[in-house]
């Protein structure tokens, strides 16, 4: 044998042994970290975990691994053990049983920076300071009483968008209803929380519309961070350019509501209300005047910095724009898709209504069959598919199970609104289930098998926010028009994909004909 023979068969033996070590890897990794009594796992790749199993469309990934491993599935996203939650029954144990042992947030560098370093409600840690500002929304931005006070300004933004759209109607253009559901819930939500509308005519920092910020802002939130899950490649960040986005866009929203503060500040000081307490008793004050209100009487028992201002009034648009808008793109997906309920749904808003020109809040209360086609809605498309990651704080035993504490909790909504145990027919779209059948049902966090919004302790505090905006939409929608799809296109033929991100919309705007309804 030559030299060179030699270190031929060399390299194969080393080639060999690395294949070797790294199969021995494999199998370890997969198998070993899991105690005896962890919940079912998929078996997992070395580093990624099972990160390379969610696609797309994580939702629907994670339903079809949960069909193998069942209802409590133990996963890996990198290092990072995530219960995978996917029957209502076990839902029930996370959010109801062991609610106060689920109610922590996991990190994520994406919500520090954006979220004034975890400030705002929704990725505070569970704790004193999470208390103090959930009960400013429950009590002072989104309570009953303060969402009646903004009725004005949501049958105000409506009539906005029913006069766009019969202006379009009259020369035969197609509307992309889309674009309209956004642009009314983006309006609704800054004339609430900062007192008038910034849209596309307002440029902030950097030569950006206030509209192209919130977009952007919107799409970092969905985006995947891989150093949250595999630390020693939070480099990537860096170098892909995700942190100097994120620090940009910070910032610019920083810059922007201190003007913001500033300008609320100012007027008040004109006007001679500084100091006066107002927080409960007039009706016009947006969430910075009630925020700087509390700030001042120090009301609540607690100093409310600057900085917890602005993180909650960006916590009114990260969760309440996207989702609520998304709601009436699919809602009015479903009806376009089935004329018989479509016309159902018209007959009984034109009855109530009569022959007025647009609707009122009052009418809605008696509209029975519009409730159960928006709960029919976010049952088969709730707009957060897989909520709002929880994090276990202690060790804890469900359903036999181990959970070790520091377990990141992910619940698929999705999955449970269509489980065949708890609905007939689930994948069809019948809004009568919630008048017949399941009239007992509600999305409140009560009914494990709705849960759009969550449950328990950290439960949506922007539920009835989002309903007030919605009915009063839907029910001028179908109030004023009669829709069909441009070009003749049949209903069966409308496009369904989904987006991907936190917040699924459908993939292709929602464009439509309206003609107008003579009454
Ligand atoms: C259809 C519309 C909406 C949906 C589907 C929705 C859904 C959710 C979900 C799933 C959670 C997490 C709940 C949990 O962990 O159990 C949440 C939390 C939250 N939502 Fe909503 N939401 C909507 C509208 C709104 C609106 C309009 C606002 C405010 C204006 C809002 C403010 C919040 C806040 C502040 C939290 C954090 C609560 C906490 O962590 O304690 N949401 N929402």
């Amino acid at each position: 044998m030559n030299l060179l023979e030699i270190l031929l068969d060399l390299n194969e033996t080393f080639s060999l042994a690395l294949v070797a070590i790294f199969l021995i890897l494999v199998y370890r990794w997969s198998f070993t970290t899991l105690s005896k009594n962890s919940p079912p796992s998929p078996p997992k790749l070395p580093i990624i975990g099972n990160l390379h199993q969610l696609g797309l469309q994580p939702h629907r990934s994670l339903e079809a691994l949960s069909q193998r491993c069942g209802p409590l599935m133990l996963l890996h996203f990198g290092s990072v053990p995530v219960l995978v939650v996917s029957s209502s029954e076990a839902a029930s144990e996370i959010m109801r049983t062991h609610d106060l042992n689920f109610s922590n947030r996991p990190k994520s560098v994406i919500l520090e920076k954006l979220l004034c370093n975890y400030k705002d409600v929704a990725s505070a840690p569970y704790g004193e300071y999470w208390r103090q500002v959930k009960s400013i929304c429950v009590l002072n931005l989104l309570s009953n009483k303060r969402v009646r006070s903004f009725r004005a300004v949501r049958e105000d933004e409506t009539k906005s968008m029913i006069d766009e759209i019969t202006k379009h109607s009259s020369f035969s253009r197609v509307v992309n209803l889309s674009e309209m559901f956004a642009t009314l819930t983006n309006g609704v939500i800054c004339r609430v929380a900062l007192g008038r509308k910034y849209s596309s005519a307002d440029c902030v920092e950097g030569g950006q519309t206030f509209k192209e910020l919130l977009l952007e802002f919107g799409n970092l939130l969905g985006t995947f961070s891989i150093g949250d899950f595999i630390p020693w490649l939070a480099w990537l960040n860096r170098v892909n350019g995700l942190n100097a986005k994120l620090d940009r866009v910070a910032k610019q929203f920083d810059d922007f509501l201190d003007k913001v503060i500033q300008d609320h500040k100012d007027d008040r000081s004109r006007s001679g209300n500084d100091g006066q307490s107002q927080i409960d008793n007039d009706n016009q004050n947006d969430f910075v005047d009630v925020l700087l209100e509390i700030q001042k009487a120090n009301s609540l028992g607690f100093p409310l910095d600057i900085i917890s201002i602005k993180a909650l009034i960006l916590d009114m648009f990260a969760a309440g724009t996207d989702t609520t808008y998304t709601v009436l793109e699919w809602a009015m997906t479903e009806l376009l898709r089935h004329p018989s309920i479509m016309s159902k749904l018209q007959n009984e808003v034109r009855e109530i209504v009569g022959n007025k020109s647009h609707i009122t809040e009052n009418d809605l209360v008696d509209m029975r069959y519009l409730k159960a086609v928006i709960k029919e809605t976010l049952r088969l498309h709730p707009p957060i598919p897989l909520l709002v990651p929880r994090k276990s704080t202690q060790d804890v035993k469900i359903n036999g199970y181990d959970i070790k504490a520091n377990t990141q909790v992910i619940v698929n909504a999705w999955q449970i609104g269509r489980d065949s145990k708890s609905y007939h027919n689930p994948e069809e779209y019948d809004p009568e289930r919630f008048l017949n059948t399941h009239s007992g049902i509600d999305y409140k966090g009560n009914d494990f098998q709705l849960i759009p919004f969550g449950a328990g302790r950290r439960i949506c505090p922007g539920i009835q926010f989002a309903m007030a905006i919605n009915e009063i939409a839907l029910a001028n929608l179908v109030y004023n028009f009669n829709w069909t799809l441009p070009g003749g296109a049949k209903c069966e033929d409308l496009e369904m994909s989904e987006s991907t991100g936190v917040t699924i919309h459908r993939k292709y705007p929602l464009k439509v004909v309206a003609i107008p309804y003579s009454y």
